[in-house]
């Protein structure tokens, strides 16, 4: 007995064994950008999260975890996710032209071993890379290299979400082979599942997993309360070649967000057109 089958059976509840297809919600964007909307309070969090039983995985926060936790029990629940670290916010926090400008300082949240006694099936790491002063960048990826050594002995899945720190800057960060090279890093350093920001088109999206041999989930960006538009954004995800998407803001924000949610599945799972998955929202 030993952790690979932890892992191999915690992935199993969040990937889909047979396609290997997941729709998760991200709830967790607090800790990263201070309180939420349509997550402020815990009143309205825990409404929200009573439209989510149909996703295959819902990531919190350490802290919200105790808040939210019967969310997950259950036959069928989704597999918990942890959102596992802190990281800086250059735009808001620094004075622009200052060393402190870049993103990319992070700090982990919990131990491994403390996300396994929680009951979670996969933790959620940035990785930023492209920073100024290199030996951020080396320590970011000696975080991440830790992160995935330790949850290989905890049997914890590892998503990692690769960001360049220079992205507020409006750096080059979209170019498919700049995802393409930070994916890739992700993959290497050992990531079970990469999650990466879209960058248009299907074409432009197409490189980007072909060159990355794990899984990659869309992130899903602020959007607007366009249905229509999300479901879009997953549909194309899909023809990229993604495994699946990884929605915060399109899903927690919308009217409806079981409705939405839905939706996604009958795209990510179902294989259905946007305009089929539309008629049935
Ligand atoms: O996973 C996510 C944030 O960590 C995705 O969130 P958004 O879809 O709101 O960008």
């Amino acid at each position: 007995m030993d952790s690979r089958t932890g892992k191999k059976i915690r992935l199993g509840r969040l990937l889909s064994p047979a396609t290997g297809r997941t729709v998760v919600v991200a709830a967790s964007h607090g800790v990263m950008s201070g309180p939420p909307a349509g997550l402020r309070t815990a009143a309205q969090m825990r409404s929200v999260f009573g439209e989510l039983g149909a996703a295959d995985g819902v990531m919190v926060t350490p802290g919200m975890l105790p808040l939210l936790e019967d969310f997950y029990v259950g036959r069928g629940r989704p597999a918990p996710v942890l959102h596992l670290d802190w990281k800086n916010h250059g735009r808001r926090i620094y004075t622009p032209g200052t060393d402190g400008r870049s993103e990319g300082v992070l700090a982990q949240l919990a131990t491994l071993e403390e996300v396994a006694a929680a009951g979670i099936d996969a933790v959620m790491t940035y990785l930023y890379i492209g920073q100024r002063d290199s030996r951020l960048e080396r320590d970011e990826i000696e975080r991440n290299a830790r992160i995935v050594r330790d949850a290989a002995k905890a049997g914890i899945g590892v998503i990692i979400e690769p960001r360049s720190a220079l992205e507020s800057e409006g750096r080059e960060h979209l170019s498919t082979d700049v995802l393409s090279l930070y994916c890739r890093i992700s993959a290497d350093i050992g990531a079970d599942v990469v999650k990466v920001v879209w960058n248009g088109s299907v074409d432009d999206f197409t490189p980007v997993v072909e060159s990355c041999p794990a899984p990659v989930l869309v992130a899903g960006g602020p959007g607007g309360d366009d249905a229509l538009a999300t479901l879009r954004l997953a549909h194309d995800s899909i023809a990229a070649g993604a495994a699946g998407v990884m929605f915060g803001r399109r899903v927690f924000r919308a009217e409806r967000p079981a409705a939405i949610l839905e939706g996604l599945r009958d795209i990510v799972h179902e294989g259905l057109s946007v305009e089929q998955a539309a008629a049935r929202l």
